[in-house]
């Protein structure tokens, strides 16, 4: 059965979706944006930094319910211009040094919001 993950130390989502939801021991965030809990879009931000709090949301939607970013099996990230794919890299990599989730990278025509990047992950609480 469909459950509702729900938690104050990531940001609200800013529209009718769920932050992640789960099925048995399946976790699947929704895109996480450079938003940090108080609302605030960190869009003038490098997107380097804008990586960094795309993954620190993930983070703590994952450790709502006990796992971490090594129980993440798939991460799908959206760039707003692939051109940023090496400086989104090298920050992603500090998240993921050992045993990285299997990832698809893509530009996206455009980001909600006006964000640099906005990364989803699929996890096991198993
Ligand atoms: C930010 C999102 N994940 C959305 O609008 O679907």
């Amino acid at each position: 059965m469909k459950q509702i993950i729900s938690t104050d130390d990531a940001p609200a989502a800013v529209g009718a979706y769920s932050q992640a939801t789960m099925n048995g021991d399946i976790l699947i965030t929704a895109g996480q944006l450079p938003l940090t809990t108080d609302g605030e879009l960190l869009d003038n931000e490098p997107v380097s930094r804008q990586t960094e709090q795309c993954l620190d949301n993930v983070t703590a939607i994952l450790n709502s319910e006990g796992i971490s970013l090594d129980d993440v099996l798939k991460t799908t990230v959206f760039l707003d211009n692939i051109n940023d794919f090496d400086a989104f890299n090298e920050a992603y990599s500090a998240y993921f040094d050992e045993k990285p989730p299997a990832r698809s990278a893509v530009e996206a025509s455009a980001i909600p919001k006006g964000a640099a990047v906005e990364i989803e992950a699929i996890a096991t609480t198993e």
